[in-house]
């Protein structure tokens, strides 16, 4: 009775799976997969799907973003995605692929290399700079 009673919060509540939870779900009996950090149960869908079954067996599981960008997906199918929606990729989960991408390009920069400039950069010069000098 006292359900949802003076709150109208109820359906933004999400329910975080991790990539583990979804990577169970890739047999024919469910189905899930992650598109653009969304969780989907498409065990439903499959037969239905335009572009095949075998496709999406393959992304079964997984994390689908990359090859569901790469056909070219219509509206259309966008808007078909948000009947099969379960949850969100639980943030731990999203972090992991980003923070590989920041870790590459900011190691590359300065921080670690800067550490052992003191140290080698007068050797480094007197070695290199003379031999230039010369030329
Ligand atoms: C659950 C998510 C998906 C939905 C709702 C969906 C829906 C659709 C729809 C409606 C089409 C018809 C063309 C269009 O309207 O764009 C289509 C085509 C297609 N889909 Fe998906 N799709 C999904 C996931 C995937 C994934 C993960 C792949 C992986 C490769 C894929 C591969 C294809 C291919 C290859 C076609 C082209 C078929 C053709 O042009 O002959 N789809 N999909």
């Amino acid at each position: 009775m006292a359900n949802g009673e003076g709150s109208s919060g109820e359906e933004s509540q999400v329910t975080y799976y991790t990539l583990e939870d979804v990577r169970k779900r890739n047999s024919q009996k469910e189905l899930w997969l992650v598109i653009h950090g969304r969780v989907y149960d498409i065990t439903r869908f499959v037969e239905e799907h335009p572009g095949g079954e075998e496709v999406l067996f393959e992304q079964a599981g997984a994390d689908a973003t990359e090859s569901f960008e790469d056909v070219g997906h219509s509206v259309d199918a966008r808007e078909m995605l948000k009947q099969y929606y379960v949850g969100d990729l639980h943030p731990d989960d999203c972090k992991q692929g980003s923070k590989k991408d920041v870790l590459i390009t900011t190691s590359s920069n300065s921080t670690r290399y800067w550490p052992l400039l003191p140290i080698n950069l007068e050797v480094f010069l007197k070695e290199n700079l003379s031999e230039e000098i010369d030329l």
